[in-house]
């Protein structure tokens, strides 16, 4: 044992680097052996899918259909004139329904500090475009050769323009888009996976209960003795009166979809072993926290039981929701094994609550022998998908598992996952015995009922007058703008405030407090634009975007000729969460960014059409689909 123990502390180093920014070293220790756990797997699944299995359907409505909504909400015409900007004309034959009130728009689309370009004759194919010498600013709905993308001064010519000199592009406005960089910025790139699970936290004030959504519940292996049986209420269970009190002063009033189904088991006698994933904000450390405390014993001052999770920070947030449950058990405490916290070998732990990352509840459990393992009664590894993302957070987890169940094979072993992909499935089946399986999944479809389009810009400059143009479109729902760079999209963003509009802006250089403020401010609609980088592409859920605008299409790290497919999916996956409709426009401003475009159409297999400014039949369906 002592040598496994050394082995493992090899592996510390690494798995302990993993807060927040730092790459995991190569240090990682010794395989450890296969675990010769056969498991028994019962499931319970809960979820929304179509199966020939036995299904019991819980709950009303049927939510997870696209909910038909107006994308750019208000009235069309209210989209429409703001979304052009001052100075659009309609072409001839398009359908403008009457604007009920003009000035209203005129509020709307010119805040203080707004400055449309003047009036001029409608020719075609320019947002924003007005006077012939400002022509050229803002969108083209200019001429496109098949593939090819006509340059501005062809596009002139073709539109009737005299050849020459391209005409001044800014007349009004002085501004120059930062360039695209040589080397993609790391604040730039994703965030990741810790990061994302502790911003979730930070953003998850009050549960997401999910009391109407249509949830399936299905019995994989139908055993008599398992506990199909649901707690409504927080008192069918048997709780401690002092941990019932809590929940009162903290607003629990009644238990989420997860806590409903998984709660009943984790409370059972004998106790019971569980693997449950529900999605980030749906109630799982609130879960194993309540086990957690109604297994402790408060009058024994010992360790007894232990949470595993991926990085101090996050410790920290489980301590806290503890910490709050035991409130009225004042003899519950918590102790946060973690790296640094000065404990040394000799320290007697009188905490029941041992909360810490694997590396150092390593050192707890081995060098330091600081904790009997004969005594815990419960292992809980939270963000098992982070988790396993380190092979020394998996080997150290297993390491731990295998000495707890040794010393203490009544030990009750929870596992919980944001996600269930098959690596969380063989790592929590390879981990733990006899679990019995809580999996609560809606399905996220991005691209079924997301549309998609494109939009040709005459150039970079002509982005950022194609975002004036839409903005007032864009504040009617919510919407995230994405840019390649936190340099673009800070640059964005002040060009935007200097014109009193009001933007939230996020990027990778920003901590994570700061972070979780500006994604509260949005999605409490204080900013109903987002304007990040790639850091923010995937993983937070901010259900109410209608519009994602890609501002420059995501590119692959190593070759900016080729799309990043996964980046882009997961971008315009901001939009139409949860069968909601959604709409994801891609600024093109060249010839690569359109043919980086069309991969991304022939690699999804779903079209990308130009919205052609001039085509307000398009705009139309888009409003009324
Ligand atoms: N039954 C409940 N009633 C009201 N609020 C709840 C309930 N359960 C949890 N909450 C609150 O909802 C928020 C999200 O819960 P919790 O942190 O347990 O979710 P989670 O699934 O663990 O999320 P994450 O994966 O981000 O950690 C927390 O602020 C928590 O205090």
């Amino acid at each position: 044992m002592g040598d496994d123990w050394g082995a493992a502390y090899s592996s510390q180093v690494a798995t302990e680097r993993n807060e927040l920014g730092l790459a995991p070293k190569d240090e990682t220790p010794p395989p450890v052996p296969a675990s010769s756990l056969q498991q028994q797997m019962q499931s319970i699944q809960i979820n929304n899918n179509k199966s020939n299995e036995p299904v019991t359907t819980f709950g009303q409505g049927s939510s997870m259909r696209p909910q038909p909504q107006s994308s750019f909400g208000m009235t069309q015409n209210a989209h429409q004139q703001s979304a052009f900007g001052a100075g659009f004309r309609p072409p001839d034959g398009a359908r403008f329904p009457a604007n009920p009130n003009p000035n209203a728009f005129a509020r709307s689309a010119q805040p203080a500090g707004f400055l449309p370009p003047a009036a001029g004759p409608n020719r075609g194919g320019h947002f924003g475009r007005g006077s012939p010498a400002q022509r050229g600013r803002g969108y083209s709905g200019g001429p496109m050769n098949g593939n090819g993308f006509i340059p501005p001064q062809q596009q002139q010519q073709q539109m009737g323009y005299p050849m020459g000199p391209a005409p001044p592009q800014f007349s009004q406005t002085h501004f120059s888009a930062p360039k695209p960089p040589k080397k993609i910025d790391e604040n730039d790139l994703p965030m990741s996976p810790e990061e994302i699970a502790l911003l979730n936290k930070f953003l998850h004030n009050t549960v997401n209960l999910m009391k109407d959504e249509q949830i399936d519940v299905r019995l994989r292996q139908n055993d008599p003795q398992s506990p199909l049986h649901s707690a409504t209420s927080f008192r069918d269970l048997r709780l401690k009166s002092e941990i019932l009190h809590a929940l009162d002063v903290m607003g629990f009033v009644r238990p989420s979809k997860i806590q409903e189904f998984a709660l009943p088991i984790l409370l059972m006698e004998p106790p019971t072993n569980m693997i449950a994933q529900s999605q980030s904000g749906t109630g799982k450390t609130a879960s194993f926290a309540l086990a957690m405390l109604s297994r402790a014993v408060p009058s024994s001052h010992f360790p007894q039981c232990i949470c595993l999770a991926p990085t101090y920070e996050l410790a920290v947030q489980i301590g806290e929701v503890v910490r709050k449950m035991a409130q009225f058990l004042p003899e519950v405490k918590v102790h946060y094994a973690v790296k640094n916290n000065g404990v040394r070998a000799g320290t007697k732990l009188e905490e029941q609550i041992i909360i810490g990352t694997p590396g150092r509840m390593n050192d707890y459990l081995g060098k330091l022998q600081l904790i009997d393992p004969s005594k815990i009664t419960v292992l809980v590894l939270d963000e098992a998908d982070v988790m396993i993302r380190q092979q020394g957070h998996q080997d150290l987890s297993m390491r731990i598992y295998n000495a707890i169940e040794t010393a203490s094979p009544g030990v009750q072993t929870l596992l919980f996952s944001a996600t269930y992909d098959q690596p969380v499935i063989e790592f929590a089946e390879k981990l733990i015995k006899n679990a019995v399986s809580v999996t609560l999944k809606r399905e996220d479809q991005a691209l079924p009922n997301i549309k998609q389009y494109f939009v040709e810009c005459i150039s970079r400059d002509g982005k950022y007058q194609a975002v004036v143009n839409l903005y007032s479109g864009l504040t009617m729902t919510s919407s995230v703008i994405f840019t390649h760079t936190k340099h673009s999209a800070m640059w964005l963003a002040d060009q935007i405030k200097m014109r009193g509009y009001k933007v939230a802006l996020l990027h990778g250089e920003m901590p994570i407090p700061e972070r979780a403020q500006a994604i509260q401010d949005f999605k409490n609609g204080v900013y109903k634009v987002l304007i990040t980088t790639n850091v923010c592409s995937r993983g937070i859920d901010v259900s109410q975007v209608t519009i994602v605008i890609n501002y420059d299409p995501p590119v692959n790290e190593s070759n900016s000729d080729e799309p990043d497919y996964d980046t882009y999916l997961h971008r315009i996956g901001r939009t139409g969460r949860f069968g909601k409709a959604g709409i994801a426009i891609n600024f093109v401003d060249d010839e690569r960014s359109l043919q980086l475009i069309k991969k991304i159409e022939a690699h999804f297999g779903k079209p990308i059409p130009k919205l052609d400014p001039d085509d307000m039949n398009a705009l139309e369906a888009i409003n009324e689909d």
